[in-house]
């Protein structure tokens, strides 16, 4: 399966990192096939304006809806189609996790919404929500200058969980959040040399035995997780 990935935004030039490292590769290898559109394709006037004063008041501007609209006809048409998921990241959605980082590796076509300015005219969410299946996502509790960034995260927290994409699955296995983890926090990793400025690698690590490094690493990562995640052990 090849994953299709959209990005509308009025700065398309942010996803030319797609074209690096890792994500370049799965392009390469035909895993993934990025699409970036810059919405002000989609406006007809001379100043090819994307936004406007906010109805009811208030400070900053509002990215119109028109051109959301246009950019939806032409680069997913007008049917619906559930199979196609929308995202839009925003400080207002739902936290982003691992879990749905990992449904979405599934799906054959996402596009991301790349709001600026103080977001996108809400009829644009509600438009979508008739369409597609849409997902109002937020990476934190911070607010960002749009939703530009926030998608890259997105983007490499899903394509990586894509089959095939990485060259060792197993290394998937004992991340932080992997499923089977129990929702802990990954243990501290360490490498040669064993002696570094004074700090040697614990001893238990280079003993060879299994069980007791199984063992150190589950204990290391309760620890980790009751001090600084308290809420992943409830
Ligand atoms: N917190 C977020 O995910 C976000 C997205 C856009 N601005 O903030």
């Amino acid at each position: 399966m090849t994953m299709r990935l959209d990005y509308l935004s009025i700065f398309p030039g942010y996803f030319d990192v797609l074209d690096i490292s890792l994500l370049g590769k799965a392009v390469d290898n035909g895993l993934v096939e990025v699409h970036a559109h810059d919405l002000r394709d989609w406006t007809h006037d001379r100043h090819r304006t994307v936004d406007d004063t906010p109805c009811g008041g208030g400070a900053g501007m509002v990215m119109k809806p028109d051109p959301w609209g246009e950019a939806f006809d032409g680069i997913i048409g007008i049917e619906p189609d559930p199979s196609v998921h929308v995202i839009f990241p925003t400080p207002s959605g739902i936290p982003f996790t691992q879990s749905a980082a990992q449904e979405l590796s599934t799906v054959e076509r996402v596009v991301f919404c790349c709001g600026r300015y103080e977001g996108i005219d809400h009829r644009v969410i509600d438009y979508a929500r008739t369409m597609w299946t849409v997902h109002e996502l937020s990476l934190g509790d911070y607010v960002l200058n749009g939703g530009e960034v926030a998608a890259l995260a997105i983007t490499e927290a899903v394509v990586r969980l894509i089959p095939g994409f990485m060259g060792n699955p197993e290394s998937l296995a004992e991340e932080s959040f992997s499923p089977g983890q129990e929702r802990l926090l990954e243990y501290p990793l360490f490498t040669r040399p064993v002696s570094w400025r004074g700090m040697d690698v614990p001893e238990v690590l280079m003993s060879g035995h299994h069980g007791r490094i199984a063992e150190w690493r589950r204990e290391e990562s309760l620890l980790l997780t009751r001090d600084r995640r308290p809420d992943l052990t409830d």
